[in-house]
């Protein structure tokens, strides 16, 4: 029961940013992940807040050369069994449960588990994992939470999420132990309905160049 960092760190290094994506329309699912994929962000998130968003991972799982697809806010072993079926080639959840790391036990699809508290990166650390999300990262915390982590907890590395911006993510980029940041500004739902491809690209290839 432990972690795949090998493969986890594929897709926290890929890019600086993981966009976060809410897709309600799965046919706009794959024009997003090309445009995306274009902008030089290959690994991305669809949450499963949606009621399609297992066919949008299928569709971008079969369909866009160069997608690392995963599936966001996963919080169960049924909702684990049925990403991986889907072709999700990482999982992220916003916190952790038995039964969640008992669900990516059973499957090779990396887990990308929450955190928010040292005492869940510590039973996040004795479970084998060391690669977290912090989240909500600005609510909990943020950049002041993550420099406190650094020096009594340094096996743990994160991508924060929740709150992060243009603005304050190089700052997080800049941490020791940051990976990645997660966001959904470079994709919002409503670019995403509006089929805005091009928008889309140019705030990916903006988070792309990010510096960490
Ligand atoms: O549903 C989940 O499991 C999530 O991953 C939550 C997302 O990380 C945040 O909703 C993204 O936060 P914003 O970038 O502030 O919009």
């Amino acid at each position: 029961m432990t972690q795949d960092t090998q493969r986890i760190d594929t897709v926290m290094t890929a890019s600086p940013v993981i966009p976060v994506l809410v897709v309600e329309d799965p046919a706009k699912a794959v024009p997003m992940a090309r445009a995306l994929v274009r902008g030089g962000l290959p690994a991305i998130e669809i949450t499963l807040r949606t009621e399609t968003a297992l066919e949008a991972i299928r569709a971008v799982a079969a369909e866009v050369a160069g997608a690392i697809v995963g599936a966001g806010t996963v919080l169960d072993a049924r909702q684990y069994d049925a990403v991986a079926k889907a072709g999700a080639r990482f999982a992220v959840a916003p916190g952790a449960t038995e039964a969640l790391l008992s669900a990516a036990a059973g499957h090779d699809v990396p887990l990308l588990p929450g955190a928010a508290t040292p005492s869940e990166v510590m039973r996040l650390l004795e479970a084998g994992y060391s690669r977290l999300k912090l989240f909500p990262a600005e609510a909990v915390g943020g950049l002041a939470l993550l420099k406190a982590l650094a020096s009594p907890l340094p096996a743990a590395r994160f991508c924060p999420t929740g709150g992060i911006t243009p603005a304050n993510a190089p700052a997080y980029l800049a941490l020791s132990n940051v990976a990645c940041v997660g966001g959904s500004w470079i994709a919002p739902a409503a670019a995403i309905s509006a089929g805005d491809w091009d928008g889309i690209e140019q705030r990916a290839r903006q988070a792309a160049a990010l510096d960490r």
